[in-house]
């Protein structure tokens, strides 16, 4: 997941020694941004207190710096260097835009300048870091949910089967998944019951201001209780199990309006809360994910080739532990370990 969002942020020309370093810097400043949290109190008195503390953040962040800008000048190079050859040569090959080369070109609309390094930097940061572990935890436990409930795992690969043909045996892409409802339904209802963050980032409202009678005054940090919401067992039935078809919406009888005929068997489910906020895995409103829809189309894209390649089954004797484990995501307490067997489609 890494590699291909470093990919979608750099682009296509990169040195794997610098990918491996930008790896090792990204996940040691993940692994300890909780012991480094201290250090946002007061620094001047802590600068003395954790003067070790502080030495080992800054190697760290030096670090970060020494790789991001190597990469961010290398890109600016090569985005240059295309484009004036494309203008000399009159060519007009395409040139795949990676997510630095929209940051180069972008123009603050108030001070009116461009981004400096350091807050390009500051953006790639982010988008590694908010991109990578959100997707795998969830991958990782969708995939759980498979090889704990072999029937869904049927299903989808039944599902897959019915769009691309038992003789099918190339790689199943992006156009075959939206034709794949169930499977959408699956990785919604793995959100719902283990959402990758169980809080989102903190709000705070500008002025004081009161809602439901509850007074919410002004710079308070504002969270909501994401995980609980998915488990309110009066909004959702069952809330604990893992039941993907509380997604699909209900086949209807023949009699019935001719223009619903469409939406059967569809999943029917507004995941951006715009409607109605039944659970929030990516948040809602203004500051919703950005990535959602990546992240959707990452997840189906991954569980439906490594379905339709593999048939994936519990470790004799294993029973798949759900637990959960707060990292820098909720993940999996013990992680998962499964066999799995190639499908012969011959
Ligand atoms: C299953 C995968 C993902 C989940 C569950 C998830 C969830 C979230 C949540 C809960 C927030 C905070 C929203 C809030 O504060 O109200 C957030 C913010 C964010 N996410 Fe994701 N995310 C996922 C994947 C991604 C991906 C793939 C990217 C980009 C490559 C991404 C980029 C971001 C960014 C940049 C923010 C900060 C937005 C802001 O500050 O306004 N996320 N995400």
């Amino acid at each position: 997941m890494f590699g291909l969002l470093v990919l979608m942020c750099f682009g296509d020309k990169l040195d794997e020694k610098k990918i491996k370093e930008l790896e090792d810097v990204q996940r040691s400043l993940l692994i300890n941004s909780r012991r480094f949290n201290v250090l946002n109190f007061w620094p001047r008195v802590t600068k003395f207190v954790f003067r070790k503390k502080w030495q080992e953040f800054w190697q760290l962040r030096n670090q970060q710096t020494s790789v991001y800008m190597s990469l961010i000048r290398e890109r600016r190079t090569i985005k240059e260097g295309r484009l004036s050859k494309a203008k000399e040569d009159h060519d007009h090959q395409e040139y795949v835009l990676a997510y630095v080369d929209t940051l180069f070109d972008m123009q603050l609309p108030v001070e009116k300048r461009k981004l400096n390094d350091h807050e390009i930097m500051s953006l790639c940061t982010e988008f590694l870091a908010a991109g990578t572990d959100s997707t795998s935890t969830t991958l990782q436990w969708v995939m759980a949910n498979l090889v704990k409930y072999p029937n869904i795992q049927a299903k989808v690969f039944d599902e897959i089967k019915g769009v691309v043909g038992i003789d099918y045996k190339g790689e199943i892409k992006e156009d075959d998944l939206q034709k794949m409802p169930y499977l959408k339904a699956v990785i919604l209802e793995s959100l719902r019951r283990h959402p990758p963050a169980h809080f989102v980032v903190p709000h705070a409202v500008t002025e004081d201001m009161v809602l439901n009678g509850y007074l919410i005054p002004m710079n308070a940090s504002i969270n909501f209780m994401v995980a609980e919401m998915g488990w309110d067992g009066k909004v959702w039935e069952d809330p604990m199990e893992f039941k993907p078809e509380r997604f699909m919406k209900k086949k209807i009888s023949e009699e019935e309006e001719e223009e619903e005929e469409n939406d059967q068997g569809k999943v029917l489910f507004d995941i951006t809360g715009s409607k109605e906020i039944k659970m929030m895995p990516f948040g809602v409103g203004r500051r919703i994910c950005p990535g959602l829809g990546l992240a959707l189309l990452h997840l189906e894209y991954f569980v439906a080739n490594l379905l339709w390649s593999f048939q994936w089954k519990a470790v004799d004797g294993d029973e798949i532990n759900l637990e959960e484990k707060q990292e820098f995501t909720v993940v999996m307490k013990i992680p998962l370990q499964a066999h799995i067997i190639p499908h012969s489609k011959d």
